[in-house]
């Protein structure tokens, strides 16, 4: 912790004046009706990119009329897009740039062309609202990396776990069908130990891209252990999961890795659950490593279906 012994006190006699100060203009920044102090007023209070974007186009809206409002950004890998409106043939764009960094491009539209003065009024609003976003993208990438696995890049045991929290509930609720695959590599321990950790990396990395190339876009695939990955298949009925868990047994099977002489091929155990009706989360999963379990003692490289009591 750092002690900050170069912030002296303000001397005695002053401090009931600039306490007095200190009130009135905290109430009047509080409750000051002007547009940029109730701008960054409402920015401070939301991390939520989203909610940022809305509030900058209520308060342009009041000053600047506009059609439509676009913003676009990557963050943290993916492209966020937030748009309200539809477009007019007139556009303002502006960049979002501070300290070296993009953090997004705003699009006005609207059918009359801006004037001088709006423009000039659009640029003071906008760079009111540029330290709010900077912080709000940052705020996404760390939650983001807080959620996924450095090595893969796919979601790590943390975003499994809130996955399946936020699908158990909704299976109970809709009564609709989820599945749940757990996938092990089978004796990955000697590839590491036989050709090192690079190598078992490497083929970890393979796994999780071939895991995610055979499995549709809704589905999910979770690195939650060491060589120990989960998928989640939404709309999924047993028989359905049990033909997924086997089309990715196939296809981690058929994967190639450079190991010197000869290529290296791994294979993967499989444990199935589907959801049950007031399942909880822990419960489910455990069912599903059950039935892995038994994939293991039944010789590897092969599927096991959990039973249907909890
Ligand atoms: N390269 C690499 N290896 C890892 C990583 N995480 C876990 N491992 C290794 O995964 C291996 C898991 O070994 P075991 O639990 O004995 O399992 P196994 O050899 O796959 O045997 P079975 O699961 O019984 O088929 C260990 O050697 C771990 O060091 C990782 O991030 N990278």
């Amino acid at each position: 912790m750092r002690n900050l012994t170069s912030i002296q006190p303000g001397p005695h006699r002053n401090r009931t004046a600039k306490l007095t100060e200190l009130a009135r203009s905290f109430q009047e920044w509080n409750s000051a009706s002007n547009v940029i102090a109730r701008l960054t007023r409402r920015l401070n209070m939301t991390l939520s990119l989203e909610a940022q974007l809305t509030i900058l186009a209520e308060e342009v809206a009041a000053s600047v009329p506009f059609d439509a409002l676009h913003y676009r950004h990557r963050v943290a890998h993916q492209d966020f897009v937030f748009s309200t409106g539809v477009g007019g043939p007139h556009k303002c764009e502006y960049r979002l740039s501070l300290e070296g960094h993009c953090y997004g491009t705003l699009t006005f539209h609207r059918r009359q062309k801006f004037s001088e003065e709006e423009l000039a009024g659009l640029e003071m609003l906008i760079s009111a609202v540029i330290f709010p976003v900077r912080n709000a993208c940052q705020y996404i990438a760390i939650e983001q990396a807080a959620l996924t696995d450095p090595l893969t890049g796919i979601g790590n045991k943390r975003a499994l776990i809130e996955a399946l929290n936020c699908t158990s509930a909704l299976s109970t609720r809709h009564g609709a069908p989820w599945s749940l695959i757990l996938c092990d590599l089978d004796h990955f321990k000697q590839i590491n130990d036989n050709h090192g950790h690079v190598v078992g990396d490497h083929m970890l990395v393979r796994v999780a891209e071939v895991l995610e190339g055979a499995v549709r876009d809704s589905d999910q695939v979770y690195r939650f252990g060491g060589e120990e990955f989960a998928v989640i298949l939404p709309h999924t009925t047993e028989e359905a999961g049990k033909q997924v868990a086997e089309r990715l047994r196939k296809a981690v099977e058929n994967i190639r890795v450079d190991g010197g002489e000869t290529p290296l091929t791994v294979t993967i155990s499989c444990g199935m659950a589907r959801h049950l009706s007031d399942e909880q989360p822990d419960q489910w999963l455990a069912r599903a490593d059950e039935a892995l379990y038994r994939a293991k003692r039944s010789g590897r490289n092969c599927t096991r279906i959990a039973s249907g009591i909890a």
